[in-house]
């Protein structure tokens, strides 16, 4: 076995795309992570970036408009009225004389005012209230969608109208009432954004590592949620602005001596004639080019957040087999359970190993997706999960970590860590168990990292849950980053997930597994989305740490290559239950289950230019799961008995146990 710190693995060169990662173009560690990559995509749309320089511009002169202002803007001068542009009234005078570039800015002023604090009230009021529904999802999240269409059904001008009707013209209670009802489209962009974020890899995560709700949803769901909110609020403004136009130009907004673009918009139409129709032409000028600039900022962050999301868990797929070339000479650690298909869950006793599952049943709403599964893991052990894609794996593991989606829950059994139950366990009880006695890592690395944060932090964050300074947590950090093999740790620490190769910010997250010292390490397919060539360097650091800190791992995977370079030990899944447990060089010199021996068949080790074998068949959905034996359609030496009733699960040897009628006869061998 290779150490982690090996010349091969701290070499970016044997790390194909970390060569990529290393060349000075993406070397430089970027300042704010998402937003500034937002902002870098941003920029290069010329029309939004001239569109958001204005909005710049016009928020500067709103602030200092009483000082850039050249007159009083209330002083009258009769005699002047209805003057032309001159070079005293560069925007000519009004009915009154007032100098009109002096009230157009004290109207910027207002006008600006307005917007900020219906938009404001509609950011406050909606972003948190979309954030949780879209975090907590379920019943909350349908009673909060389900008012928020109702009030979204209600028209903004009526419901302002009435606040008008009972509290009195102005700009103040109009534009709050305004900021209620726009609350409902910050309500349903985030929560879309967050629902949409809760798929993403890098969440379970963080999870996993024990980071608390209330942290989740502020440094991990937030900030990525950011983009899409942005964009509501940059198209809102507009929509406000003209909403408040609208009313100060019908004497419902601003109130004298206030005056906003609406209201000298009014003033105006009343005395459309010869050289005075430009007293129309400026504040509708300025509405005009305002909304048609926040129109082109929202169209140029739409464009901007469209590259670069992550894949969603549900979309990551196993990739392609591994070749086993050796069969490892295991040494059995466990005591495996013995088990039958209607066994209830077992009582725990003094011996109890690390990990012991019982009877564990989840069901995605009536259908069961996973049942009656058993097995134990002891300390230290490596237990192989295999089966084809559909049989169960990912939901097992979810399980153990206490991370299913919605959908799925576990209906029954028991998980029991060093004597601990887990199922029913509150929510406090899985952030305190998640990161010391549980840790995950996930199939795709890249998008398991939060794109927003530095490395560095996400590796520091669980040691700063556990009271560690921030120095102590970002030096440990730099540490673990050397132990899993990255090169210059301080450097890469300070750099962002999108300037890592696949097998670099693997080894970052296993990094940040480790980093709380976990009892079991659950890794779910963690090679199979990686380069050939790095796949066996990250096996490789998984059982060196395994090593150094005695830690258990439940290594999931579809490749039984990966399980006899790496397992002590093999459970293989079956449509949603275990049909076979063995150590590793038994279960591939004797299977005791047709499946198993027909996924050993199927390996492609030593081919002889002949078609690599299959099982015929697929594995069958939850819900169409036949009576008795599940693989009887698919099984070469079935026998009537194999349909009458569900087959128990029998022990052959100590630690051997499989799930067929024939197990002793095993005629496929
Ligand atoms: N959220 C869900 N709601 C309903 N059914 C689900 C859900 N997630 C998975 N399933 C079903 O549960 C079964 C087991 O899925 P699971 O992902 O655990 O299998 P797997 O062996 O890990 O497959 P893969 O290797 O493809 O990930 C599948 O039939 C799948 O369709």
């Amino acid at each position: 076995m290779s150490s982690a710190m090996s010349t091969a693995e701290s070499d970016p060169a044997a790390d194909p795309a970390a060569d990529s990662a290393s060349a000075p173009a993406a070397e430089e560690p970027t300042p704010t992570g998402q937003m500034l990559r937002i902002w870098q995509r941003f920029r290069t749309d010329r029309w939004a970036l001239i569109a958001a320089g204005y909005l710049g511009l016009l928020v500067v002169v709103a602030v200092f408009a009483p000082w850039l202002a050249p007159h009083d803007p209330e002083r009258q001068d009769l005699l002047q009225a209805f003057g032309g542009p001159s070079w005293e009234h560069w925007l000519g005078t009004d009915e009154l004389g007032r100098d009109e570039l002096s009230r157009m800015l004290v109207a910027t002023r207002i006008s600006l005012l307005a917007v900020a604090e219906a938009v404001g009230i509609a950011v406050a009021v909606g972003v948190p209230i979309g954030l949780l529904a879209g975090f907590r999802g379920g019943l909350l999240d349908r009673i909060v969608m389900r008012l928020n269409d109702l009030v979204f059904a209600i028209p903004a001008l009526v419901l302002v109208m009435l606040v008008i009707a009972v509290l009195g013209t102005g700009l103040g209670p109009s534009m709050a009432a305004l900021g209620l009802v726009f609350s409902t489209g910050f309500i349903r962009v985030s929560r879309n954004a967050v629902t949409a974020i809760r798929e993403e890899t890098y969440l379970a995560a963080a999870q996993v590592i024990g980071v608390p709700t209330g942290q989740l949803v502020r440094r991990h769901v937030l900030p990525n949620a950011l983009g899409p909110i942005m964009v509501q609020l940059a198209l809102q403004c507009g929509v406000v602005l003209t909403i408040e136009a609208s009313l100060s130009f019908i004497g419902l907004g601003a109130q004298p001596p206030d005056v906003s673009w609406g209201t000298l918009l009014a003033m105006a139409a009343t005395s459309i004639q010869g050289a005075d129709t430009l007293l129309v032409v400026w504040p509708g000028v300025a509405i005009t080019v305002t909304v048609l600039a926040l129109n082109l900022v929202g169209d140029g962050l739409l464009a901007a957040l469209k590259p670069g999301r992550g894949r969603r868990m549900s979309r990551i797929r196993p990739g392609r087999r591994r070749r086993a070339e050796t069969v490892p000479q295991p040494t059995p650690t466990a005591t495996t359970t013995t088990t039958a298909a209607t066994e209830p869950a077992r009582e725990p006793d003094d011996a109890e190993p690390l990990l012991r599952v019982s009877g564990l049943t989840v069901t995605a709403g009536e259908t069961r997706v996973v049942s009656d599964v058993s097995f134990d893991i002891a300390e230290g052990e490596v237990v192989g999960l295999v089966g084809e894609s559909g049989c169960g794996k990912s939901t097992i593991a979810l399980a153990l970590m206490g991370l299913l989606d919605d959908q799925r829950r576990v209906a029954a059994g028991s998980i029991r860590l060093a004597g601990t139950e887990l199922v029913g366990a509150s929510a406090t009880d899985w952030e305190r168990t998640r990161g010391h006695g549980l840790a995950m890592v996930f199939q795709n690395p890249q998008t398991s990292l939060n794109p927003t944060m530095r490395i560095g932090d996400q590796i520091a964050e669980p040691l700063r849950l556990a009271g560690h300074s921030a120095r102590t947590a970002r030096a440990e950090a730099v540490a673990l980053l050397e132990k899993v093999g990255v090169p210059d740790p301080a450097r890469r620490a300070r750099q962002y997930p999108h300037e890592f190769s696949g097998g670099m910010a693997q080894r970052a997250m296993i990094a940040m597994a480790i980093a709380g010292r976990p009892k079991l390490l659950i890794a779910d397919e963690p090679v199979t989305a990686l380069d050939v060539r790095v796949r066996e360097q990250v096996l490789d650091l998984i059982l060196d740490l395994r090593a150094e800190f005695g830690m258990a791992v439940l290594l999931v995977t579809h490749d039984l290559g990966v399980v006899a370079d790496a397992c002590d030990r093999t459970i293989v899944a079956y449509a949603g239950e275990l049909v076979e447990q063995a150590p590793v060089e038994e279960l591939f010199r004797a299977p005791a289950h047709p499946y198993t021996h027909g996924l050993l068949g199927a390996r492609p080790v030593a081919l002889t230019g002949r078609r690599l074998p299959t099982i015929p068949g697929s594995v069958p959905a939850p819900g169409q799961w036949p009576d008795g034996c599940r693989f009887q359609s698919r099984c070469a030496h079935a026998m009537t008995d194999c349909s009458a009733a569900a087959v128990p699960t029998i022990t052959l040897t100590g630690d051997h146990r499989s799930r067929c009628l024939r197990a002793q006869e095993h005629p496929w061998l």
